[in-house]
Order: C-alpha cells, then sequence, then structure tokens
C-alpha cells in the first residue's frame, strides 16, 4: 500500500476541525504501536523519524522498507503519511524523499528568514516534482534542558506569511510557546497570534511539542487550525514506564520480548488516546 502525503489527510482535517496525530519512532516497535492504533481508531496517521535518529534508525532505506512490511503484515487500511520530522538540512530532505517518504519537514528555524525561505524553496521544489509533501517552521519551538525550559521564539504573522507564499509549503509550523519535552509550569501558547497566522495563511498548521499540554488547549489550537499535532515524549514515558515496571516484577527476566511487549501496548495505547482527543478516529 502506498503512502499518502500531508496534503492527503490535512486538508480535510482542517476543514472539518480535526487533527491528525504525527507519532515519532524511536525503534521497530513503535512502527507496530503507531500503525496498530490508528487502524483500530480507524484514523489516518503519520508516522514520523526525526532527522536526529535516522542512523539510529537503520537509515532512511530501511525505515521505508520497515514501515512497509508492517503495514502489509498487519494488514493496514488507514492512511498513512512516512515524514521526515524536524529534517536538518536540504541533503536529508532530498535523501528520504529519494528514499520513498511521502513527506519532509525542513526545519530552517535556527536560519535568518531569508535563508529559512531560500532552503524551504529548494526542498519544496524537489519535493513537489516528487509528488512528496513539505513542513516548514517560523519561530522556535522551545525545550527542556535540565529542568530549564528555553529557546521559545514565538513566530510572527509577517514571517509566517513570507514563507508560506514564498516557498509552497504544505504545513506550517508556526512556534507560538510549545516546548519539546517536558513541561515545566503551564504551558503559554499565543492563541490570539495563532487566530491571526490560521486566518491569514490559509493553511494547516502544525503543532510542535504537544506532549504536556493540556486538553483544553490541544482542543482550543485545533479549532483554530491545527490540523497535524505532533506528540513523542508522552509515547516514550509511557514506554518507559511499562519496561521499569516489567523490571521491577521480573527482575531476573531477561528476555527480551517479554520485557518490550508490554511497552509497546503502552505506546499505542497512547496514541489511541490522542487519536480520539484529536478527533481523527473514525476519519480514515
Ligand atoms: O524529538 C523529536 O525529535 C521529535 C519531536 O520534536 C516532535 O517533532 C515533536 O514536536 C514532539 O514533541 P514532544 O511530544 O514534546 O516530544
Ligand atoms: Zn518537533
Amino acid at each position: 500500500m502506498a503512502f499518502v502525503t500531508l496534503k492527503d489527510v490535512l486538508i480535510k482535517a482542517r476543514a472539518e476541525h480535526y487533527a491528525v496525530g504525527q507519532f515519532n519512532i524511536n525503534s521497530v516497535q513503535w512502527i507496530e504501536a503507531i500503525l496498530k492504533a490508528a487502524q483500530l481508531n480507524q484514523s489516518p496517521v503519520i508516522v514520523a523519524a526525526s532527522d536526529r535518529l535516522i542512523d539510529f534508525l537503520g537509515g532512511f532505506d530501511w525505515i521505508v522498507l520497515a514501515v512497509k512490511e508492517t503495514m502489509s503484515r498487519l494488514e493496514i487500511t488507514v492512511p498513512v503519511v512516512l515524514h521526515l520530522d524536524h529534517g536538518q538540512s536540504v541533503e536529508s530532505c532530498l535523501a528520504a524523499i529519494d528514499a520513498g517518504f511521502s513527506s519532509v519537514m525542513f526545519d530552517g528555524s535556527h536560519e535568518s528568514l531569508s535563508d529559512n525561505i531560500r532552503l524551504t524553496k529548494i526542498v519544496t521544489d524537489y519535493a513537489k516534482k516528487n509528488g512528496v509533501s513539505v513542513e516548514a517552521e517560523v519561530g522556535t519551538v522551545g525545550g527542556n534542558e535540565d529542568g530549564l525550559i528555553s529557546g521559545i521564539q514565538y513566530a510572527g504573522l509577517a514571517d509566517c506569511l513570507r514563507l508560506v507564499q514564498e516557498t509552497g509549503i504544505d504545513a506550517l509550523a508556526a512556534a507560538l510557546g510549545s516546548v519539546h519535552g517536558e513541561y515545566v509550569g503551564k504551558p503559554q501558547l499565543g492563541f490570539t497570534e495563532m487566530a491571526e497566522i490560521a486566518e491569514e495563511c490559509r493553511i494547516p498548521l502544525v503543532l510542535h511539542g504537544a506532549s504536556g499540554i493540556p486538553e483544553a488547549d490541544l482542543t482550543k489550537a485545533i479549532q483554530l487550525g491545527h490540523a497535524k499535532i505532533n506528540i513523542n515524549t508522552e509515547a516514550n514515558q509511557a514506554w518507559f514506564q511499562s519496561l521499569k515496571e516489567s523490571l521491577a516484577s521480573a527482575p531476573k527476566n531477561h528476555e527480551p520480548r517479554l520485557l518490550l511487549a508490554p511497552a509497546t501496548v503502552a505506546i499505542s495505547d497512547v496514541v489511541s488516546e490522542k487519536i480520539r482527543l484529536f478527533g481523527s478516529a473514525g476519519k480514515a
């Protein structure tokens, strides 16, 4: 079964005010867990590999093969996007496209706006020729380093408009106060700016760093135009918690399958919960 693109799933999601979840893979276990949850809930899904983990995961070709094989083995019928998350260079994005990813994010958020636009445009030109969708970012999503939140830089409307209009991207990650990893304190999302950017840019918005954001804020973000929501940390925390419980309950067990099978179910449960919250269940 072929992968679909962000455009295939996000335009409908934005129009009908739900969001499609992006769930990151951290090993083959995650692939199975995410696909099973999407199929169970009859939801479109975005399976993402973060650029920083491509080598750890076995490389672009292996990831494409592994996701396709798992879809076939599990008889997955729901729409699946295979997305490169936080592509760190033009070269990475082109390599992902050549390997068969159906979508890429070019993360030029640390570049000047003009370089971000210039590099994103190289990616969109190549992606369009290959029928692949592109996400790009303006502003900076914060990070949690040793319990300190830093690096949040809110996206401005004028910058968002330029990036969208000058590159032809399919989805826009406008950083509006969210943070990758665990939050310290309450997230401060810029809802006023969000409404304005969604209204003016007219393309689906992407929310990075969605783990730990209260449900009401996520629902509001969806109503205001977010059609793609990224979750990684909460699935990893569920995996870790399950693994700790397995180790504690049978400390002499060294059989990986017995330790990891419950953890796969724990990931799946988080994905199912998010799919229902985002309103994409039954939208496949
Ligand atoms: O950790 C990664 O490399 C992927 C994440 O940045 C992902 O794009 C994301 O935004 C998820 O955020 P989280 O749920 O706060 O981990
Ligand atoms: Zn992210």
